[in-house]
C-alpha cells in the first residue's frame, strides 16, 4: 500500500475457519487501529466452527476431491444452512469486536449479490471412488464490488463467501479464492490470509519472500490440503492486480509491513 492509494482502497483480510476463534483481543486491537486507516473486508472460513457444530464435519466424506485433486466440502442444502448458523454466530462476535474498538462493521452474504459462481464439477472424488453426485459447488466467475456500498475508513465487512449460480441457487466457494476475487474486484494493493501457521514452509523451512511462479511450482508438487488452495488463491490475486499477498497468523500490520509471514509478490 503506498501513499497515494485512495482512501476508499479497502484491504482484505482472510479470516481462517482454522484460527479465527483463537485471534487475541490484541490482534483485534492491531486490526482496528489499521481499519482507521483503509476500509477492511474481511472474508471468513467456516472449517472449525462447523467441526465445533457436528461431528460429521470431522468424517473424512465431508470433504470430496475433484478430477484435479482439488478438495472441497461435500456441500448440500443442509450444509449450507449449517454454514449460514456458524457464520451468524461468528459474525456477531467479530462485528461486536470491531464495534467495540471504534470500527463500525456488517455482515455480507457473499451469494447476496456479491459474488457469482459458475457450473461445479459433477464427478467427485468419495472415499477413493469417482462418483456422480450433485456438490452444491461452484467456481467464483465474478465479484460485483457495488455491493460493498460502504467502502471507507472506520468501516469494515465480514463476508461470508457463498455465491450465487446462473441458475440463482446458492453455492459453497473456496473462502481464500473468494478473498483473491474480492481483493482483485476493489482494487485492493494487499490480500492477507490469515491461519494457524505463521508460514508457508518449503522443505520444512519457513519462507519469508517468494514469488508467484515459484509458489506456483511448489504448489503443483508439493503443498497439501489447505496450502495449496492459499497458493491458488495467491496467484489468481496476483493475476488480478493485487500486489502483494501475505500468508502467516500474526496480527494485520507485522503481516503488512513483512515483519512475519510468508510475502508472495509476481516478480
Ligand atoms: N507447505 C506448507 N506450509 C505450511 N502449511 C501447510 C503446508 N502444506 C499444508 N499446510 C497446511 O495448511 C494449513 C492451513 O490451511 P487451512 O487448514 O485451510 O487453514 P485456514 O482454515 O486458516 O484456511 C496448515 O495448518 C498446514 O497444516
Ligand atoms: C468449497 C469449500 O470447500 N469451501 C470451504 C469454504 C470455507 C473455507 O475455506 O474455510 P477455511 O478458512 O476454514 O479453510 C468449506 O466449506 O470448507
Amino acid at each position: 500500500m503506498s501513499e497515494t492509494t485512495p482512501v476508499n482502497t479497502p484491504t482484505v483480510v482472510k479470516l481462517g475457519g482454522s484460527c479465527l476463534d483463537d485471534l487475541a483481543d490484541g490482534w483485534w486491537d492491531d486490526l482496528a487501529r489499521h481499519g482507521q486507516d483503509r476500509p477492511l473486508v474481511l472474508v471468513h472460513g467456516w472449517s472449525k466452527p462447523l467441526k465445533q457444530l457436528s461431528p460429521r464435519y470431522s468424517e473424512p466424506s465431508a470433504v470430496l476431491r475433484d478430477r484435479y485433486g482439488n478438495q472441497s466440502r461435500w456441500t448440500t442444502p443442509e450444509v449450507i444452512a449449517d454454514i449460514k448458523t456458524v457464520s451468524a454466530r461468528l459474525g456477531e462476535d467479530v462485528l461486536g469486536r470491531l464495534e467495540q474498538r471504534g470500527i463500525t462493521a456488517e455482515r455480507l452474504l457473499g451469494s447476496d449479490g456479491l459474488v457469482a459462481a459458475g457450473e461445479g464439477e459433477h464427478w467427485w472424488w468419495r472415499d477413493k471412488q469417482l462418483v456422480e453426485l450433485e456438490n452444491l459447488v461452484g467456481p467464483i466467475t465474478g465479484v460485483d464490488p457495488a455491493a460493498l456500498k460502504n467502502l471507507q475508513p472506520g468501516h469494515a465487512y465480514l463476508v461470508t463467501p457463498l455465491a450465487r449460480n446462473a441458475a440463482g441457487q446458492e453455492v459453497n466457494t473456496d473462502a481464500d479464492r473468494a478473498a483473491a476475487a474480492i481483493a482483485g474486484a476493489t482494487g485492493a494493493t494487499d490480500l492477507v490470509l490469515v491461519t494457524d501457521v505463521a508460514h508457508l514452509l518449503i522443505d520444512g523451512e519457513p519462507v519469508r519472500r517468494i514469488t508467484a511462479k515459484v509458489a506456483a511450482a511448489f504448489r503443483d508438487k508439493g503443498a497439501t490440503g489447505g496450502m495449496r488452495k492459499k497458493l491458488r488463491a495467491a496467484g489468481e490475486a496476483l493475476d488480478a492486480g493485487v500486489e502483494r499477498v501475505v500468508i502467516g497468523s500474526a496480527a494485520v500490520t507485522d503481516l503488512l509491513a513483512a515483519r512475519t509471514g510468508t510475502v508472495i509478490t509476481r516478480t
